[in-house]
């Protein structure tokens, strides 16, 4: 079974050294949604392949280090692509969560979005 859970942030950044001086070289903002996904059996006690209050707090963490900043200077992200965010937030749950399985991170507005299949 798969459960999934999903967190939105606000954040600014900029795309330097782009071809043609493309507007997102200049600093902007955007919404963004990151949504996990974790694989495994349930539990046949608990009923649950992992609790949900677990990702809920893992995601406050991720989100707490992303909403409101300028990703280009977040420690670890790298150049801040949705590529990268996805690489970012996977990095950081991996460990806690072994059946993690996908990072979806979307930017609405823009119709955009990177999924990372791990
Ligand atoms: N492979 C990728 N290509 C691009 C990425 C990316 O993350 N991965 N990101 C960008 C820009 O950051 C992104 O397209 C946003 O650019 P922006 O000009 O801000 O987009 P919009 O004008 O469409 O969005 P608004 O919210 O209306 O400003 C480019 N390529
Ligand atoms: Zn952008």
């Amino acid at each position: 079974m798969r459960i999934v859970k999903s967190i939105t942030f606000d954040a600014a950044h900029y795309l330097a050294d782009c071809p043609d001086a493309r507007p997102y070289a200049r600093m902007h903002g955007h919404s963004f949604t990151l949504e996990v996904a974790i694989d495994g059996e349930p539990d046949p006690e608990t009923g649950w392949v992992v609790d949900l209050g677990d990702v809920a707090e893992a995601l406050a963490e991720l989100r707490d280090s992303l909403d409101h900043r300028l990703l280009n200077e977040v420690e670890g992200l790298g150049r801040p692509t949705l590529e990268n965010i996805c690489r970012y937030a996977a990095e950081r749950l991996r460990a806690r969560f072994p059946g993690l399985a996908r990072v979806r991170v979307a930017r609405p507005s823009c119709g955009e979005a990177c999924e990372y299949e791990l």
